[in-house]
């Protein structure tokens, strides 16, 4: 960066050389007749325009790599800070606005330093210098030069103002568009299946359309200022232009002298005349630099405390205790967990169960710190979860969610996401326990690429590949958020016979839906209002608590009705 900067203002140094040379040359052989003088100056002008296009080469050369270092430098924190930033801040941010942070706010960035900061640097030093040898040259003349710089500085205040509010409206559509363009790629066979892509269509032009028209609005402001930076520079010249003639008449420049101050002069023009786009780039860069704070500024919440203690896979007995635990999704008044008590002994499986929405996937999210409890706490085996590092908590206990995520990797990478020394032993056993060994009859067996961009599988083989990355490696506290609920019944059966090995040396909580699979948990807890209601066998529950069985009917009818 200062080798560009410092190539530039050389090169400004050696440009500025040439006018002054020229007045020698018009004062002195010109004047005088002096043939070899002239070629003497003739050279060393010669010499100054290659030593200039020489510093041009390595201002170039170097501001392409500088700066695309720097960008991609800042996309790589911006890519680790979300991925520090806890689940509730991606909750509230549309994956768009993400996106283009991370794509088009970063590429105006490198722009402005790239050629806005260079040329700032670079048209300021050249102003600054040529006036001050206008002043030399001769002082009325140069003193109207550098006022001049007046009206240029009012301008690109005012400018600045509104145009900076402009470019923040047309970055945060822009952002809009890209959530438009996610949304409908993710749930494109819902849009098609209820024949709506015409409305997407419209809805798109739409957001788009306003995008176009306040990016117009945007370049129609630089327009309007525009003409007053080149006018500033055309009337200054203008008046040197007349005021210098009788100047020299009146016998106060020599005509070398006035030959130098009008080549010194048109030096400004084009720095002058570039203020207003550099201007803008260096407003929209600093609106980029705002929407990427946005990010940068939020602090991660779910965090290793200073003194977490590091816990080996290997040594937790997976005594799971939820104490008075109390939580409220961040901007929520309603807390959804008012005080949940619940005590997992060490390799017992606990069902929860409750009506649908009473906060069982809030629930177990806290115990892998996906949100950390507002109140209450959670431990393992007598240590609060927050009193662990991440790590080691995560290593410790292991989670599949109802919606499986498929990275786009190879069905071994996505297995052993959580484990990626994992042997080929571990993967095949996990797989078993999954029912998921369609995967060895894929085009490429383990290597075949899921994902986004790979192999589409069915709902059901993406769910017992979940299930498999969940109980890879046997952890001790697995966590799964009804896993089997878009798999047959048949399946279902086999998955559950092969949980139940897995399920002896582990302990588990499992949200369950259907009857059928309440059978895997040697007790069942029940949820409602906030709060664990009941907890027994499930013939206790059934016997003694009509809420339960309540729930249990309203499961069935739901999945009667899904299948
Ligand atoms: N990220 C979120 N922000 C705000 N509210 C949320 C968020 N996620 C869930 N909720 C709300 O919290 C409540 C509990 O949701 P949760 O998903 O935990 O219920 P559930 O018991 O697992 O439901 P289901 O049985 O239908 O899966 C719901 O009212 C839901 O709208």
């Amino acid at each position: 960066m200062a080798l560009m900067v410092l190539a530039g203002l050389l090169g400004v140094g050696t440009s500025i050389m040439v006018p002054l040379l020229v007045r020698r040359v018009v004062d002195g052989p010109i004047r005088h007749g002096d043939s070899a003088g002239l070629l003497w100056l003739g050279l060393l002008a010669l010499a100054f325009g290659v030593v200039e296009s020489a510093l041009i080469l390595i201002r170039r050369w170097t501001q392409s790599g500088v700066t695309l270092r720097i960008e991609a430098a800042i996309r790589s924190d911006l890519y680790r800070h979300l991925q520090r930033l806890p689940v509730s801040f991606h909750d509230q941010w549309q994956s768009g606005q993400l996106l283009s942070r991370a794509t088009s706010d970063l590429g105006i960035i490198r722009r402005f330093l790239a050629f806005g900061i260079i040329f700032l640097v670079v048209n300021t030093a050249t102003f600054v210098t040529v006036v001050i040898l206008l002043l030399q040259l001769y002082w009325p003349l140069g003193v109207l030069v550098a006022l001049s710089a007046i009206p240029l500085f009012l301008t690109s205040r005012r400018f600045s103002r509104t145009y900076i509010t402009m470019s923040r409206r047309v970055q945060d559509q822009g952002g809009d568009l890209a959530t438009l363009v996610e949304e409908s790629a993710v749930g494109i066979r819902a849009i098609k299946s209820f024949g709506r892509h015409r409305f997407m269509a419209d809805r798109f032009d739409q957001a788009s359309g306003s995008l176009r028209n306040t990016a117009i609005d945007r370049a129609r402001m630089l327009s309007r200022f525009s003409p007053t930076f080149d006018s500033v520079s055309g009337v200054t010249l203008g008046v040197v232009l007349v005021a210098g003639v009788y100047a020299v008449s009146a016998g106060h420049m020599t005509i070398g002298g006035l030959v130098a101050f009008v080549s010194l002069q048109l030096m400004l023009v084009w720095p002058i005349e570039t203020m207003g786009w550099i201007i803008a780039n260096g407003q929209e860069a600093m609106t980029g630099a705002d929407r990427l704070y946005d990010v940068f500024d939020t602090v991660p919440t779910v965090v290793d405390r200073p003194d977490a203690r590091e816990v080996s896979p290997a040594d937790v007995e997976g005594h799971l205790r939820f104490e008075d635990v109390r939580f409220g999704y961040p901007g929520v008044d309603q807390q959804i967990l008012r005080g949940v008590d619940l005590d997992i002994r060490p390799g017992e499986t606990v069902a929860l169960v409750g009506l649908t929405g009473c906060g069982k996937t809030t629930l177990v999210s806290l115990v892998g710190r996906l949100y950390d409890v507002s109140a209450g706490r959670i431990t393992l085996d007598g240590t609060d979860i927050r009193d662990l590092t991440l790590d080691s908590l995560r290593q410790s206990v292991s989670m599949a969610f109802e919606e499986p995520t498929l990275f786009s990797m190879s069905v071994r990478e996505n297995v052993t996401l959580g484990v990626p020394d994992a042997t080929d032993d571990d993967v095949a056993e996990a797989l078993r326990v999954a029912q998921a060994e369609f995967v060895f009859d894929l085009p490429w067996g383990l290597a075949t690429r899921v994902g986004e961009q790979g192999l589409s599988l069915s709902g059901g083989q993406r769910q017992r590949l979940a299930l498999a990355r969940a109980v890879l490696g046997r952890p001790r506290v697995l966590v799964l958020d009804d896993p089997l609920s878009a798999l047959d019944v048949h399946t279902e059966a086999l998955v559950e016979d092969a949980l139940r090995q897995v399920l002896t040396g582990t302990t588990a909580l499992l949200v369950v839906h259907r009857p059928s699979t309440v059978a895997l948990a040697d007790r069942v807890a029940l949820l409602a209002d906030g709060r664990i209601v009941a907890v027994g066998t499930h013939s206790e529950l059934l016997a003694t608590v009509p809420e339960y069985r309540a729930v249990l009917a309203s499961a069935a009818d739901e999945t009667e009705s899904v299948r």
